[in-house]
């Protein structure tokens, strides 16, 4: 169990996680999200103990990490795969870990063949690829046998096969009742690996739902409609209260000077509600589609007034 209570952390005079509360729960995989700069990096920061909280709590298991004498064991960690000694072996690596926290050196080649990495394992890290890395990593979080384990982007850098390899690891590790905890930028990521999210802008939570009812909540349909007469069509169902933009689709191409269809994106009706307004109106439809948005754009609608650099914007 991980509990953030009123977290507040600053650097100098930018406030990174303002007055954060959540739980994470034994058993599922939560993931936690936000856009870059949102506050997740510090927030596990405070809670592995690296950085002190400016107030607030951050606990692991009822305690607060620096305060654990058997870290290893209490919670696995990988924050940041590029911080290891480039010139050890991945072996002599964990070895060391191991040895430092009082851990069986049996499990440095347990780990190794957990995450694929055993015939690397006498090879320098420095000549490690990012995916490498990160199983590293994950290697070292999973020395201590933890019941609590917390990766900061951990499929960064990986191929597709690693992503699938890691997805299915996590879930493994929650299923055997271990807290697993998440952080990413992306909502594609996490909708395949999580049970519950917890979702925060700006160093504030937005919200800590399952997600599933975030599925639930963040749907929102829309109608793909194609047809040649999209003036016509679109003053009809502005009148009828939907909100009508050009969508991607013939009318963008250059069909479009021609008179030919286009593709027209409808919010605000149902698409039988569309289809009797254009036979009313005599208007062709050549499609009607209805769509749901991807729980990626529910996302990006949740967070939108809390992304700190929109793109287009200069730094
Ligand atoms: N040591 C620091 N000194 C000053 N500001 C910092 C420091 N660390 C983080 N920040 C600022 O705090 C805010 C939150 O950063 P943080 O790295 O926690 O966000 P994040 O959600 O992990 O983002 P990302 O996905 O980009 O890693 C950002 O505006 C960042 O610039």
């Amino acid at each position: 169990m991980i509990e953030v209570n009123e977290l507040t952390k600053r650097y100098g005079a930018k406030t990174a996680v303002d007055r954060l509360s959540f739980t994470v729960r034994p058993g599922r995989v939560t993931g936690f999200l936000g856009p870059n700069g949102a506050g997740k990096t510090s927030t596990l920061r405070v809670l592995l103990g690296l950085d002190a909280p400016t107030s607030g709590t951050a606990t692991v298991g009822g305690v607060r990490f620096r305060d654990h004498p058997r870290g290893l064991h209490h919670a696995g960690a990988l924050l940041d795969a590029g911080h290891v000694h480039g010139g050890r072996t991945a072996r002599a690596h964990l070895a060391a870990l191991a040895r430092s926290n009082g851990i069986a050196a049996r499990r440095v080649a347990e780990v190794l063949e957990e995450v694929g990495l055993a015939d690397a394992a006498r090879r320098r890290v420095g000549g490690f690829s990012l995916g490498m890395r990160q199983r590293l990593g994950i290697a070292t979080a999973l020395l201590g046998d933890p019941p609590v384990l917390i990766f900061d982007e951990p499929v960064n850098g990986m191929d597709p096969e690693g992503v699938l390899w890691v997805r299915r690891l996590f879930r493994r590790l929650a299923a055997e009742g271990r807290t697993v905890f998440l952080s990413s930028h992306l909502m594609s990521e996490m909708e395949q690996t999580a049970d519950d999210l917890v979702v925060i802008g700006q160093g504030r939570l937005i919200t800590a739902e399952s997600v599933r009812d975030f599925a639930a909540r963040g749907t929102r349909l829309s109608v793909t409609v194609v047809t040649p007469r999209p003036t016509e069509l679109t003053a009809v169902l502005t009148t009828a209260g939907a909100t009508v933009e050009p969508g991607d689709g013939p009318g963008d191409g250059p069909e479009a000077a021609s008179g030919a269809a286009a593709t027209l994106t409808v919010t605000g009706l149902p698409a039988d509600r569309i289809a009797a307004l254009a036979f009313e109106h005599r208007v062709l439809l050549h499609e009607l589609t209805t769509r749901a948005a991807t729980l990626e754009e529910a996302f990006m609608e949740l967070t939108a007034d809390s992304v700190e650099y929109l793109a287009g914007e200069t730094r």
